[in-house]
């Protein structure tokens, strides 16, 4: 029993991580429970705001007048302990609100919403009743749709206290039903109807039947018509003769591309290497041990074997598992692995599901009807209960660190998560963050390898081109004569090749011959990017479209011409130097509609084309055995930017997308194009040499005092205004200067490379340190007067161990 219950709440610009003190009704005292959502008054009363019950007491220790609690939105708790523990910490890791926290970790569905309402409470004047109210005691108050007229009219309305307020809170969350039946009658009922019935109705006569042999059940409508052979028709007679009830029966919306859980493939014979992880990694399961494990494995040496096999061990234990894929929808083929290991044991969680699929996997989950979490990101979140192990393949993506707030890494969350639950959690990849590798090296992680391939097939062999010398040979392309030969060879032998090339869209950008004008987006600091497709000149970044000019906006001439290239240009200048080849592409406009990265990919494994030609997105996880060359058209792209990653990003990427070739039983080939053939970063990769590039880079991240030798976080200001924005991250700098001391470097303050984006300016310095107990406490006061700062169009954000310098 509680009288008092403690409450965080969600109130935008007031945020705070203090829950406040709520009086419980008497009726719901013995109901409620922590981690319930809840309805409660905020402010001065009409004010109605959404919360989440933290804690709980039985009587009041406080003497003031209390609140009450408005209503429970939930009838179980949508977070249990560990989670909202999790939330609590998470706030405090990521200079965030636990609200937000908790707001990230349920499904958008659970996610309320507040609606102002204006309700009538004296009498108006006809015409305003009619125009403004059409009519109605209460209107939705939505100041953004009206006009400014009308908007005067009802504050005056409003000053006069013939309106007020209301806010309500709507709850989104709607479990999908369809209709359903169920007997209304005893067995003895059905066979007094029987005996009235005619011999003519012999339908009829079948339904009854059907009723006693499904007495105590419900069934769906379609189900019992497929099971019965009746009609709906007949149904329904026995609707209106109160044989039957129809009801409403919850089902779950399965993603389509994941209903095919038909068969369930046995477990493959592991090699030596596969063997020995398998056995650390399952003695960690079976011990309860919260240990690290880093399974650095190179490219098809069968990590994801090990990784099923794991899972296997701890649900055999009656455990549960999640296994986190970078965004899966780019990995259709290891889910559908997984789900012909495990089945519907399996849930998926991915941002390519609709909200309501995403919700109905969550509450599978949550029923303890999956004991397999197979998801991107924010799967890590998945209310699973007795976790025994946890998997994060491809451990060194970007993608697992949020870029927004709450701006958690996966890995972090994940290591949280495993000490909670006393279970091992292991980070797989075949070129490994450099802050893992390092944990490896000092053994705070436990490293397990694979260097061989599967059944011993040799690594790929790398060629790299020196494009400054092909620049010489021949007139300007994007191909250079050994990879078009390689290409050719391949459609003669019937065999498969991937091309990656390091952009989106078919020209980076157009530029006036005679001024050297370029077209630049209104709003943002960077130049438009040309879209053959669609016609238009596009902004990456605040989503800008433009017309493509004919005629030089600045000096009118008519000499435009495209520069940079593009998948789209790629694609135009294969089709013209290999008129036979069959070419798939895959970048960013070609995927948008949902389902159509599976289908690209489906296409080539079928064999339906020679060519699979796209960006970074085909570089991971892919396993065709019909590949046998791959082709890098641009492996510098990454290197020149002003990010001391760059290195590191370009080696992974050559890695991930080399190994995608000669998977299976034939040789593979890999030809890298790139005006830095010596760059270790590429050397290092055509030799699939990842301990010694671990070496150099460690040593220049030394020097440099980068991560993983110093932690670093990031500190970013915005403003319509250039000066106001470059005076608050200057007094913020001092700020911290002051209460910091010279443990710490602090690089800038200065302009973000792209100074200014959607019309805002941007400012931003970064802390480097190794051990500062002050700096936390600093960036945590730093965010609570953030609040009031943004009221004035200030915004601040704290990101701690930014993934991109730039
Ligand atoms: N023990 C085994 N015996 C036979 N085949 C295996 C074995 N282990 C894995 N394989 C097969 O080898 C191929 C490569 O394995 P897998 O995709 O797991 O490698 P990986 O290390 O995860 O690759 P990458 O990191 O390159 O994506 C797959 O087709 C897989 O079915
Ligand atoms: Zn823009
Ligand atoms: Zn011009």
């Amino acid at each position: 029993m509680a009288e008092i219950a403690q409450v965080i709440v969600d109130v935008p610009t007031m945020q705070t991580n203090r829950p406040y003190t709520y009086q419980v009704p008497q009726e719901w005292q013995y109901q409620i429970k922590i981690g319930m959502r809840v309805v409660v008054p905020f402010g001065n009363g009409t004010r109605k705001v959404e919360g989440v019950v933290v804690g709980l007491d039985e009587t009041s220790t406080y003497d003031g007048q209390l609140k009450k609690i408005d209503s429970l939105m939930d009838l179980n708790p949508v977070l249990n302990d560990e989670l909202l523990q999790l939330s609590q910490w998470m706030a405090n890791q990521t200079f965030a609100f636990q609200i937000t926290c908790i707001h990230t970790m349920l499904p958008a569905m659970l996610k309320t919403k507040t609606q102002k309402y204006l309700h009538l409470i004296d009498e108006v004047d006809e015409e305003t009743f009619l125009t403004q109210f059409h009519g109605l005691d209460e209107i939705e108050f939505n100041p953004e749709k009206l006009t400014k007229p009308q908007l005067s009219q009802l504050l005056k309305l409003k000053k006069q206290e013939k309106v007020e307020v209301v806010y309500r809170v709507r709850d989104r969350a709607k479990p999908k039903t369809v209709l359903g039946i169920s007997p209304a009658l005893t067995f003895e009922q059905y066979e007094e109807q029987r005996s009235t019935l005619n011999s003519q109705a012999k339908a009829q006569n079948r339904l009854l039947s059907y009723l006693q042999s499904i007495i105590g059940k419900t069934i769906k409508l379609t189900e019992a018509r497929q099971n019965s052979d009746l009609s709906t028709a007949v149904f329904n007679t026995g609707a209106k003769k109160g044989w039957l009830i129809k009801k409403k029966v919850e089902i779950y919306r399965t993603p389509t591309a994941l209903q095919d859980t038909a068969i369930i493939e046995s477990q493959l014979k592991l090699n030596d290497e596969q063997q020995i992880a398998v056995s650390a990694i399952n003695q960690a399961v079976d011990q309860h041990q919260d240990k690290t494990f880093l399974l650095e494995g190179v490219t098809g040496s069968g990590k994801t074997e090990v990784y099923l096999q794991c899972i296997k061990r701890a649900i055999d234990q009656g455990q549960t598992a999640i296994m986190l894929v970078p965004e899966i929808s780019l990995t259709p083929q290891i889910v559908a692995r997984v789900k012909r290991r495990f089945g519907s044991d399996v849930a998926v969680l991915h941002s390519g599901l609709s909200n309501g699929e995403k919700y109905d996997e969550w509450r599978r989950i949550e029923n303890q009807e999956a004991h397999v979490v197979v998801g991107a990101r924010s799967a890590i979140f998945a209310p699973v209960t007795n976790l025994g192990l946890i998997i994060l393949d491809e451990e060194h993506e970007t993608s697992y660190k949020q870029d927004e707030t709450p701006r958690y890494h996966a890995r972090d969350v994940a290591k949280w998560r495993a000490k909670y639950h006393h279970a091992p959690l292991v980070l797989g990849s075949a070129t490994p963050s450099l802050e893992s590798r390092a944990r490896a090296e000092k053994k705070v992680y436990h490293q397990l390898m694979l260097t061989q391939r599967v059944n011993h097939h040799p690594m790929p062999e790398v060629n790299v081109v020196d494009m400054r010398q092909e620049l010489r040979k021949h007139a300007e392309s994007n191909f250079s004569t050994e990879l078009l030969e390689a290409l050719a060879q391949r459609i003669t032998r019937g065999e498969q090749s991937i091309l990656m090339l390091n952009r989106r869209g078919y020209s980076s950008f157009i530029m006036c011959r005679d001024c050297g004008f370029v077209l630049q987006c209104p709003n943002c600091d960077i130049s438009l990017t040309l879209h053959m497709d669609t016609h238009t000149m596009k902004c990456h970044y605040c989503g800008h479209e433009e017309a493509i000019p004919d005629i030089c906006p600045n000096c009118h001439s008519h000499q435009i011409r495209y520069y940079g290239t593009g998948t789209q240009k790629v694609e135009a200048e294969l089709a013209e130097k290999l008129p036979n080849a069959r070419i798939l592409r895959m970048d960013v406009d070609t995927t948008r509609r949902k389902g159509m990265h599976e289908k690209i990919l489906r296409q080539f494994g079928d064999h339906k084309a020679d060519i699979l030609l796209g960006t970074q997105m085909i570089a991971k996880g892919l396993d065709y055995p019909n590949v046998t060359l791959v082709g890098v058209l641009n492996a510098d792209t990454g290197l020149g930017l002003p990010d001391f990653r760059a290195s590191e990003h370009t080696f992974q990427l050559l890695t991930q997308v080399s190994g995608r070739a000669g998977r299976a039983d034939k040789p593979g080939q890999v030809i890298i194009q790139t005006y830095n053939p010596d760059h270790y970063a590429i050397q290092l990769a055509r030799k699939h040499d990842f301990e010694r590039f671990f070496q150099v880079e460690m040593q220049i991240r030394h020097r440099g005092k980068y991560p993983p030798y110093f932690y670093t976080v990031q500190i970013t200001v915005s403003h319509e205004d250039e000066a106001v924005a470059a005076k608050a991250i200057f007094d913020l700098a001092s700020f911290l200067n002051n209460g910091l001391g010279s443990t710490c470097i602090m690089l800038g303050p200065t302009p973000r490379s792209i100074a200014r984006m959607n019309r805002r300016y941007y400012y931003q310095m970064v802390i480097k340190y190794q051990h500062n107990d002050r700096l936390h406490a600093l960036l945590m006061q730093v965010m609570q007067t953030s609040q009031k700062l943004k009221q004035r169009g200030l915004q601040i954000s704290v990101d701690p161990e930014p993934q991109y310098f730039i």
